[in-house]
């Protein structure tokens, strides 16, 4: 029972921070990413400086070192932490490994030699591995089940919102290390200490904000339920469930792509910089430069060029990323490659957030709790993979110089070559997943680009473009669109063309349904907008089922209504936005338009007293509401004079008939001369 004057409806739970216990984690684990990318940071560029002597292979060999010792532990050692974390108690955990970490850094700059680097590297990200799950699995336990989601989103901002942040960290903490070297004696140029140092004591913070954390319970959620098994039987398994899927293939090779493009920049983004004459301020620079350009294209992109298919974005923004990729390995100047590595990172970050969201959107159910996992999994080998190599293939490489006529020497090192390598794969990979799942296929992306640029709707197809042909009727009750097209349908028949006749609604299995719910005299109820998107629903199935695959095998197709329909009943007749009913037809069609739209114009009290029978669910609507569609009928007629014929409903059937062929004959492809036929024998098949 309810108490008048109580409000009953549940009300919303705070917002996740407001949870202190969830606040004190959060700002742990803020710290310690912050700190644990400003220890790969430093520790890269450490690794650089400390073999900056010994040349150019030994030095990226020394760097992709570090990358590896870093990512190791994770590919090895995954699954073993999580049941760690599940036996014991985990904000001691936690604790012991936030000091372990503080100790291990702090080492690194008291030891100073190559070798500890890589050791202690591997130390931290081993115990990184019993930190994580410990966290993961504390979250659940500190947050209701309703905010689960918020506080995941949350922790993701920490985890990659921190990069930029750190990169520009460390690029201020490099300079403050160079300037301090005369003073203090443990700092020298390019050692990177203070950044290590700054690094050391976010561990520590940590460790103090998790002791003071009392309210972790014991284990509810269990860790290992949440900690993934192996990252490549994952992989393996993944693949057997998404691989065969067209769309998924196209997205996921799409995304690696984008994700490899910007971690080639960051494996050999320290030595190219050197090269380039920047220091490490400048490599803090570049970094934080992928990182933010990646944040504003994931902010960014999904609101650029709306009136572009997505999956056109999808593919472009890869194709140039793998552009600039290339343009940044072949321009030689660090303010420009500074530019280019954001605008790299934009594109990367568009298609990382659009294929996610199509993901979400349009994978199946059943697959996409995998592909995700999936995804995860293989981006994680792939940066390895690919921050790993990048720097030893560049080592292998080595540098030359190409003398042009004495003048001008162009350097041209391992690390542009691979930039260059990386840019031309992420843009052939960024074409295949185009090619793989383009739903625009046969219109120009070029067209849609410009269109969209100039912030107008895509061209709209047109039937010329596939090989046959498409002609629509139009009109009111009763003005005799059926009679007229069949006839039509039977005299192209007799000059040998292959026609389909085809209606709306109700042409497919699925319309037939919808056209019961629409026409049913009984759905008084419906209202003016689901109404608008059944007519929506059945066009796009009658489109995609019937319609298309008949233009692409060169038939000809008659439909006995088509969008100018809905933009007349529901648009006009209805009263809703014409903007919006122009707008989910266009998305239901995928913008295919007819060459050609016979408006048979027949005055509403004519057409109705045609018809005998019941009426249906429109045909009963009052005279006012046929006057209003036979307008806006006249008016999309008026518009686009040269792909509409207008005919008097109200002329014999066998006048109306020759009017319209008439008219047909004018845009018949390929009209096969008389004498041809008369000669051959052969029925005339319409080509291009
Ligand atoms: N030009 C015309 N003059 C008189 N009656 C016509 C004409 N065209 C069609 N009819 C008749 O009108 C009725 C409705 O025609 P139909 O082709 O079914 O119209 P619609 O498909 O537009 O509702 C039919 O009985 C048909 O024989
Ligand atoms: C295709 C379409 C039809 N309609 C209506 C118009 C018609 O009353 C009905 C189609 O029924 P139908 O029996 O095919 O009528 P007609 O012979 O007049 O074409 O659906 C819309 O309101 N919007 C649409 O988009």
């Amino acid at each position: 029972m309810t108490t008048p004057g109580r409000n009953t409806t549940r009300r919303k739970p705070p917002h996740v921070l407001a949870n202190a216990p969830f606040r004190k984690l959060w700002t742990a684990m803020s710290v310690c990413s912050l700190g644990d990318w400003l220890n790969i940071i430093a520790l890269t560029a450490l690794a650089g400086n400390l073999t900056a002597g010994s040349g150019y292979k030994v030095q990226s060999f020394a760097i992709g070192g570090v990358f590896v010792a870093k990512m190791l532990p994770a590919v090895l050692l995954g699954p073993l932490a999580g049941a760690f974390a599940d036996r014991f108690d985990r904000r001691l955990t936690m604790f012991f490994a936030d000091l372990a970490r503080f100790a291990l850094v702090l080492s690194i700059p008291l030891v100073g030699a190559y070798q500890w680097i890589i050791v202690a590297t591997f130390l931290v990200e081993c115990v990184n591995l019993f930190w994580v799950p410990a966290k993961d699995a504390t979250v659940p336990n500190l947050v209701p089940r309703e905010r689960l989601e918020e506080a995941n989103q949350l922790n993701l901002l920490v985890t990659y919102g921190t990069a930029p942040v750190a990169a520009l960290l460390f690029a201020v903490l490099s300079v403050a290390d160079e300037l301090l070297s005369g003073f203090v004696p443990f700092l020298g140029a390019g050692d990177t200490y203070l950044a290590l140092f700054v690094n050391a004591f976010a561990y520590l913070a940590s460790a103090v904000i998790i002791f003071t954390l009392k309210d972790i319970s014991k284990a509810t959620v269990k860790a290992t339920e949440i900690s993934t098994p192996s990252v490549l039987k994952q992989i393996v398994d993944g693949w057997r469930f998404v691989g065969g899927d067209r769309l998924v293939r196209g997205l996921i090779i799409g995304m690696l792509g984008a994700f490899a493009a910007g971690g080639a920049v960051v494996g050999v983004a320290k030595i190219y910089v050197q090269q380039l004459g920047g220091g490490d301020p400048a490599y803090g620079v570049v970094f934080a430069a992928v990182f933010a350009g990646m944040a504003s294209g994931m902010f960014f992109g999904p609101r650029l060029l709306r009136e572009l298919s997505r999956r056109r974005l999808f593919g472009l923004s890869i194709i140039t990323a793998g552009v600039v990729l290339a343009a940044v390995a072949l321009v030689h100047n660090l303010a420009i490659v500074v530019m280019l590595t954001v605008l790299l990172g934009a594109c990367a970050g568009t298609a990382w957030i659009i294929g996610y969201t199509m993901i979400g959107l349009e994978v199946e159910d059943r697959l996409r709790g995998r592909t995700f996992s999936f995804l995860q999994s293989l981006a994680r080998v792939t940066l390895l993979l690919v921050v790993a190599v990048t720097p030893t293939l560049a080592g292998l490489f080595g540098r030359h110089e190409v003398v042009f006529r004495r003048e001008a020497v162009y350097v041209f090192d391992g690390s542009s070559l691979v930039l260059l390598v990386g840019g031309v794969l992420a843009a052939v990979v960024g074409f295949v997943a185009l090619r793989q799942m383009d739903d625009r296929r046969g219109m120009s992306i070029l067209a849609d680009l410009v269109a969209a640029v100039r912030g107008q709707s895509p061209t709209q197809e047109s039937a010329e473009q596939s090989r046959g042909m498409f002609i629509a009727f139009e009109g009111g009750e009763g003005s005799g669109k059926t009679t007229q097209s069949r006839l039509l349908a039977i005299w192209l028949r007799d000059q040998g063309f292959d026609v389909v006749q085809t209606r709306e609604p109700g042409s497919t299995k699925v319309g037939m349904r919808l056209r019961a719910i629409l026409l049913d005299a009984v759905h008084q109820g419906l209202s003016a907008r689901s109404e608008a998107l059944l007519y929506a629903a059945d066009r796009a199935e009658h489109v995609e089922k019937v319609i298309r695959p008949a233009l692409h095998r060169g038939s000809l197709v008659i439909s006995d209504r088509y969008v100018d329909s809905s933009l007349a009943y529901q648009g006009a007749g209805r009263a809703l936005d014409p903007a919006d009913v122009v707008r989910i037809n266009r998305w239901a069609t995928g913008g295919l338009v007819p060459d050609l739209t016979v408006l048979i114009d027949t005055p509403p009290s004519v057409g109705l007293a045609r018809l005998g029978g019941a009426a249906d669910r429109i045909e009963s609507e009052p005279l006012e509401f046929h006057e209003r569609v036979r307008r806006e009928f006249r008016a999309l007629a008026a518009a686009e004079p040269d792909r509409y014929l207008v005919v008097d409903g109200t002329l014999a059937q066998e006048q109306i008939s020759l009017l319209i062929y008439d008219r047909v004959r004018e845009i018949l492809p390929d009209p096969v001369p008389e004498e041809s036929e008369d000669a051959t024998g052969t029925i005339p098949v319409i080509r291009d």
